[in-house]
């Protein structure tokens, strides 16, 4: 775990000293935007347009902002157009790396960096920017054209998947619909802040008040939205939106390690019925469960957070992560 600053690699955990105790996390630096040739401006730099083949998408299957991006592709039938890398499970004190390993191999995404053959994702970072000073994070949407960094902001990843591309698959299903995008938004926000993030809030947390903090308005969030779940199937209504998605990736991951290591231990999301059942459907979706990696999102937290879990023993449980007789 560290960060780049001006283009040198340290190995350092975040430093929540100055923060009395909370986790504060960065922003996102690179943020351009894949356009369609209808709405791509040339004079616009932050402008990339959408072609077949041109850009490559490296993911952790651990990470649940990385795992938006992943459903993404798979929702919006990108996966030709697209192509797809993952790191190692373990970011230990090189980050993210490229390391190859047959115990973590993926049916569907292969390890590795097979563009530039890199053994750390920091190289691509300073390969885009050589005096990067930030967080090494993933996802990172690549462009093999002029060979930079597009974005490496999974919330305005999934926007381009979802509308920039539908000239090349033909797919025009829309998850951030004009009628509902006031909506969506007011949903993000909460469970961005408190469920999403909230989730590493509370397992970062390096003191009692700080973990508080975070875990309550967690936990009053995922019990309003088991009510809300009870009166109809989506959090916007009977559409499937962007919004379910982005809290799908922190709910699968819910019960095998946010409970136990970063102790979000006041309820299951097996317990909780229509959170359950809504997990459950969503995760059958399509190819959704192929998108799925237990082993890599197990193995990650528990083996890469030497101060949360320092003898880096990997629990096998839990047995089930849905229950059907609900
Ligand atoms: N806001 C970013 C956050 C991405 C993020 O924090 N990814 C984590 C993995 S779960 C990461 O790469 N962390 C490395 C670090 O913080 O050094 C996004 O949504 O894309």
């Amino acid at each position: 775990m560290g960060l780049l600053i001006d283009g040198k690699w340290h190995d350092q955990w975040y430093d929540t000293k100055a923060t009395q105790g909370k986790f504060v996390r960065s922003q996102s630096q690179f943020r351009n935007w894949l356009v369609s040739p209808d709405d791509f401006d040339a004079n616009d730099a932050t402008h990339f347009l959408a072609e077949s083949g041109r850009y490559h998408l490296y993911v952790s299957l651990a990470c649940p902002w990385a795992h938006r991006t992943l459903i993404f592709r798979h929702l919006k039938q990108l996966e030709d157009h697209i192509s797809v890398s993952c790191v190692h499970p373990h970011m230990l004190e090189h980050g993210w790396t490229f390391a190859e390993d047959t115990n973590f191999n993926d049916h569907h995404v292969p390890l590795g960096d097979p563009l530039h053959e890199f053994q750390f994702a920091h190289q691509l970072y300073t390969h885009a920017q050589p005096e990067y000073s930030g967080r090494v994070t993933v996802p990172i949407l690549w462009d093999k054209h002029t060979h930079t960094i597009v974005s490496n902001e999974s919330a305005d990843i999934i926007r381009m998947f979802n509308a920039a591309f539908n000239h090349l698959t033909n797919n025009h299903d829309d998850y951030y619909p004009d009628e509902l995008q006031h909506n969506i938004d007011q949903i993000n926000s909460t469970v961005y802040d408190t469920v999403n993030n909230g989730v590493y809030k509370t397992g970062f947390a390096t003191t009692q008040a700080a973990y508080e903090d975070a875990l309550f308005p967690l936990f009053d969030t995922l019990r309003h939205l088991e009510e809300t779940l009870g009166q109809q199937p989506y959090l916007c209504g009977t559409q499937v939106t962007e919004a379910d998605w982005r809290l799908f990736t922190t709910l699968i991951r819910f019960d095998a390690v946010y409970y136990g290591h970063f102790k979000c231990n006041l309820q299951r999301i097996i317990d909780l019925p229509n959170l359950n059942r809504y997990l459950e459907g969503l995760y059958r979706t399509q190819n959704v469960a192929d998108t799925v990696n237990f082993d890599h999102i197990k193995q990650h937290y528990y083996y890469s957070h030497d101060t949360i879990n320092p003898t880096r023993v990997v629990p096998k449980g839990p047995e089930k992560i849905f229950r059907s007789e609900f």
